[in-house]
């Protein structure tokens, strides 16, 4: 559904990102970008949405040729690519639910958006995300006062309020402690199989990458040196995308599943939402507050 056929960049700086990409994704599948610093990463997820313009080379998402879109036609199709950041991006004095509603920006038009004013379909989706993504109880809180687990929730809840095709994902978990960032990483899986969305996902964590990547591509200098499952990610490999070290007493990651008590919250908050929503009914009417 995604294919990128000889996409190179060069910044006016002269900087070489990226040479001669060939990628193909298919719906519904995890790809995990990794590779060093400066390795192109973010430059490649850019170019698919175009916040970065490829000097060289066709992106095409089904059968849209994206670099040739501009305007109108460009800003329509960046809305079937929903962007997840690693800064999480949120307004932090709006709440949780205008947060994601102003995932809606681009289907409301400017000034709808501005005087949040949002249709009823696109709130009741909103609910219906907060609660998916573990949040019912935070719909009317601050972004400010959230943790840094909860703030990427609601980055999740807003990328995936655009309906898009693809998640195009740049260090979700880079602010994240370790057990967070796992809990990161399955929500975001699990909503990719549940909806049948491709994901990029730029991490710089190996082990999370192959844990819960489909796929796992190893960028060097711009170029692709590795494109395989993570079953196959040797120490040779990672050597051959990072350089030299001593892969082999990486530490495997603690296990953190959820425990009864943890659940039990969980089913609490659930519970909870069904006030919040009654609380919030009167965003439906079109008004976020
Ligand atoms: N706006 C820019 N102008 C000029 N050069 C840039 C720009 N953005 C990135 N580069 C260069 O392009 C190359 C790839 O950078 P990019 O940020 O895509 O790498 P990355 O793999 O995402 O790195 P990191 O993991 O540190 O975020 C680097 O040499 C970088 O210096």
């Amino acid at each position: 559904m995604l294919t990128l056929t000889d996409v190179g960049k060069r910044y006016p700086t002269g900087d070489r990102a990226l040479t001669d990409i060939q990628l193909t994704l298919p719906k519904g599948q995890v790809m995990a970008l990794i590779g060093p610093s400066g390795a192109g990463k973010s430059t490649l997820i850019r170019c698919v949405n175009r916040l970065v313009e490829p000097t060289q080379g066709s992106i095409r998402l089904e059968d849209i040729e994206l670099t040739k879109l501009s305007g109108n036609r460009l800003r329509h199709a960046r809305r079937s690519m929903g962007m997840i950041f690693q800064e999480y991006a949120l307004v932090d004095r709006l709440t949780v639910m205008e947060n994601v509603l102003s995932g809606q920006l681009g289907y409301v038009g400017f000034w709808r958006s501005f005087l949040r004013r949002y249709p009823q379909d696109a709130v009741a989706e909103a609910f219906r995300l907060l609660e998916r993504v573990g949040l019912p109880h935070a719909i009317d809180k601050r972004a400010d006062a959230l943790s840094g687990g909860q703030r990427q929730r609601v980055g999740i809840a807003r990328a995936l309020l655009q309906s898009p095709k693809l998640l195009l994902v740049d260090e979700p978990t880079a602010s994240l402690d370790p057990k967070t960032s796992r809990q990161i990483m399955r929500l975001i899986r699990e909503l990719c199989a549940e909806r049948e969305l491709a994901a990029i996902i730029n991490i710089h964590d190996v082990a999370l990458a192959r844990q819960f990547a489909d796929r796992i591509v190893g960028l060097r200098a711009g170029e692709i040196v590795f494109d395989g499952q993570p079953s196959e990610l040797t120490s040779e490999i990672l050597t051959t995308i990072y350089g030299e070290e001593d892969w082999d007493t990486t530490p495997e990651p603690a296990d953190d599943e959820e425990t009864d008590e943890q659940e039990k919250e969980r089913e609490a908050h659930r519970y909870q939402s069904g006030r919040d929503l009654r609380r919030l009914a009167s965003l439906a009417d079109g008004g976020v507050r």
